[in-house]
């Protein structure tokens, strides 16, 4: 039997939703008939053409590896992180900014006119004026090896030993570092997910730009205290001593399987169990738990533009779903006469009630419940909103809350969304209720990640 052909040229026509090239090329089956071959070539852009070697040739749908650039997009640029390639984190360091931002407004345009609405409605992207170390959280995890890092790109069992991280804040990972350094002397063992073995499993860290507080989120399989005493005393002190920032130094313990940043076991190492943050003129307290923008100066932007567009009147009331602690409440509470919040999280709504008081916001109320049934609730006690903002979750708010948001008739609607895809699905359940798109802003939060933000507003038609 001969060998399947592996090595293709081909033109790469457009990218998938993970921001990877695709092209397709024709093989020859064993009857010696042709057959479509789709590949997925990471780390390339539209229109490049490649020499490449693919993984599995025989398949419908396979990887692909470029062997030679035979021409390459005008738009290329070399990446500037020495990580590049293989974390998981970005996947367009070598594509320039404009190149990214124009792509992330015809996303959105072809996400809006496949469900019928009119692309001309969607502005151009506005981006960030510094495109690097935005990012105000990190989620680092620790390998069975020891290592530190971010996931590699395509295998989510490995992680690579990171030495720097350039999207992230450069205080909080310098001192996320000093962690990496502390358990390798005192050879703490890394998670070994499939044998639910080892300590040390991720290491959370988020730092407020506004404040400069730091807090740092250790989450371990076993207690701080006994036959670990010494060497969790000996991260107190250096981080103490080094990172005078880190305002909270925490200790979760999380026993269960699942491998996500969660706590049945909190240990407050040093500080405070929350950290001061700011945004658009309000001040936080954030938790290791809180939903928190986490690029907040582009964040601060969507403020203004969802004040801009929303346009609050003072004798106005106003539903906000989703609120999280209240990043868009407070500014808008402080404009209208009355502004209920709706939000799954309990402690978010913990919070968002103090955010209000320490901001001097009286005429706010925060439910906790999920939005279908909270949007009911609120309604029996306020009535009718004027205004209605909502801001879920990727996955959309979902049909049966855009018809109860659609039944509730405010005059305005402000929706504010990390996928353009659910929005755009999302939006098309409020048509019959006699709502308008008007106009859609996308915001790039995440510059160099596939992902784009955006603030909309839909009106009812008189
Ligand atoms: C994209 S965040 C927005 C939070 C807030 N607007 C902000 O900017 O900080 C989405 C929020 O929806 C909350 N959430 C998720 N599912 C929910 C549901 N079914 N009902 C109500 N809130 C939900 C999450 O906890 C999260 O706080």
């Amino acid at each position: 039997m001969t060998e399947p052909k592996r090595y293709f040229d081909t033109t790469i026509n457009h990218l998938d939703h993970k921001g990877n090239g695709q092209a397709v090329v024709w093989r020859e089956n064993e009857q010696g008939n042709p057959k479509k071959l789709k590949l997925n070539v990471p780390l390339t852009l539209p229109g490049e053409e490649v020499h490449v070697q693919v993984d599995r040739p025989t398949k419908k749908r396979s990887r692909a590896h470029v062997t030679e650039f035979l021409k390459t997009n005008s738009e290329r640029v070399e990446a500037p992180c020495p990580h590049f390639e293989i974390c998981g984190g970005c996947v367009w360091q070598h594509w320039s900014y404009s190149g990214q931002l124009n792509h992330k407004t015809d996303y959105v345009k072809r996400q809006l006119e496949e469900q019928g609405f009119n692309a001309a409605l969607v502005k151009n992207t506005i981006g960030a004026e510094t495109p690097w170390n935005y990012r105000n959280k990190m989620e680092f995890t620790f390998s069975p090896e020891g290592n530190m890092g971010l996931h590699e790109q395509g295998n989510f069992r490995k992680v690579f030993d990171m030495k720097t991280c350039l999207i992230a804040g450069n205080d909080m990972v310098e001192a996320a570092l000093e962690v990496s350094k502390w358990a390798k002397e005192h050879e703490l063992p890394g998670y070994l997910k499939d044998e639910h073995e080892g300590l040390l499993r991720h290491l959370m860290v988020r730092q407020s730009f506004a404040t400069g507080e730091i807090m740092l989120a250790l989450v371990a399989t076993d207690r701080p205290d006994g036959k670990l005493k010494d060497q969790v005393d000996n991260l107190v002190q250096r981080i103490t001593e080094k990172y005078p920032n880190v305002k909270s130094l925490l200790w979760l313990v999380n026993t269960l399987w699942a491998d996500s940043i969660q706590a049945e076991e909190t240990f407050v190492l040093a500080g405070r169990d929350f950290i001061y943050d700011e945004l658009a003129g309000f001040r936080y307290r954030l938790w290791w738990n809180t939903f928190f923008q986490t690029n907040p100066k582009q964040a601060e932007k969507l403020v203004e533009l969802a004040l801009e567009v929303g346009k609050p009147q003072a004798d106005e009331t106003m539903f906000d779903l989703f609120c999280g602690v209240g990043t868009f409440s407070l500014p808008f509470a402080k404009k209208v006469k009355s502004l209920a919040g709706v939000e799954i999280v309990e402690s978010s709504i913990e919070s968002a009630k103090r955010n209000a008081t320490e901001n001097d916001v009286h005429n706010t109320y925060f439910l906790a419940n999920n939005a279908r049934n909270g949007i009911d609730e609120v309604r029996e006690q306020f009535g009718q909103p004027d205004l209605l903002l909502v801001d879920p979750p990727r996955s959309g708010a979902g049909g049966k809350v855009m018809r109860r948001i659609g039944r509730a008739q405010p005059k305005r609607i402000v929706y504010i969304s990390c996928n353009p895809e659910s929005f755009a699905s999302d939006i098309t359940e409020l048509t019959p209720f006699g709502y308008e798109l008007v106009t859609v802003q996308p915001v790039d939060l995440f510059p160099h990640t596939v992902h784009v933000e955006l603030v909309s507003l839909l009106e009812l038609k008189k």
